[in-house]
């Protein structure tokens, strides 16, 4: 779907080779700095670096704007909000390369509307939502412009930390979302901090240090050894009915 070829963006990240999967939830972790973001911005063709980058088999500067409007979606990490704006404008918004607001948009703002918790927010100004409530209407946004229901080109969904300033309840549904575009068919990328999670619901976790791969592969591959070295913290590993979860270790002082 998305293949990177020795992409690089100077001092940032890279060089960084392989693909995001059709069909994939690939959660990107890594620490402060490590490329990320970075990473996110140029397979979504925000930023040019060296290398290549493959979208569907074409080079991404191929596309033009609305073309990568319409095949591809990516929520920013601090993303803006435009002022004055009601809720059900800003996600009116996401349907603009798709041709307006249809039925099939209202059905699938319908479908994001409870897990997302979005009911109460539509009619409001956005610049008056807290900032948990005002990413949930973006996260909404995002999924909208690439939902297979409204928009059949829609093939890539790239999200820099959707779950930061989410509460439990809203992070877990957003992951849910996430993993039910992905089974839709759609490659689906994000970067999130809690390793705990990622491995709970990655198809494929992609671990950056210092810009480069550390580690890529299912939860197996993330261990107390490669924490340590990436992160710099002791943790130790509790397995149990098939689930892992990693504890700081306090005896180590952490
Ligand atoms: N616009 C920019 N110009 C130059 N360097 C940048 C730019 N944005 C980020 N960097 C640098 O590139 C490196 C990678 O930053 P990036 O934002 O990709 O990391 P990240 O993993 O997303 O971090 P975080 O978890 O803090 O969001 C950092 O050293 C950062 O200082």
């Amino acid at each position: 779907m998305l293949e990177l070829d020795g992409f690089t963006l100077a001092g940032r990240v890279g060089p960084v080779s392989g693909e995001f999967r059709a069909g994939a939830l690939t959660l990107l972790i890594g620490p402060n700095g490590s490329g990320k973001s970075s990473l996110l911005a140029g397979a979504a063709g925000l930023v040019e670096g060296e290398g290549r980058v493959r979208l569907l088999g074409k080079d991404l500067h191929g596309f033009d704007l609305s073309e990568l409007a319409r095949q591809r979606a990516m929520l920013a990490q601090q993303a803006s909000l435009p002022q004055g704006l009601r809720g059900y404008e800003l996600l009116a918004l996401a349907a603009e390369p798709v041709g307006g607001v249809s039925e099939a948009v209202c059905v699938a703002m319908a479908g994001l509307g409870a897990p997302l918790g979005l009911d109460g927010l539509y009619a409001r100004h956005v610049n008056q939502l807290s900032g948990g409530e005002q990413q949930r209407l973006l996260i909404a946004r995002t999924l909208l412009q690439v939902d297979p229901g409204v928009n059949p080109d829609g093939a890539l969904l790239l999200l820099d930390e959707p779950l930061a300033g989410l509460d439990w309840q809203h992070q877990l549904a957003t992951l849910r979302l996430l993993r039910r575009y992905a089974d839709l068919g759609l490659a689906v990328v994000a970067s999130i901090h809690d390793i705990n999670l990622a491995c709970q619901y990655a198809d494929e976790i992609w671990c950056l240090h210092r810009g480069r791969l550390a580690a890529r592969g299912g939860p197996e591959v993330i261990t107390p050894e490669l924490i340590a070295e990436v992160f710099g913290v002791a943790v130790r590993l509790l397995e149990q009915d098939g689930a892992r979860l990693l504890l700081p270790d306090t005896e180590a002082g952490c």
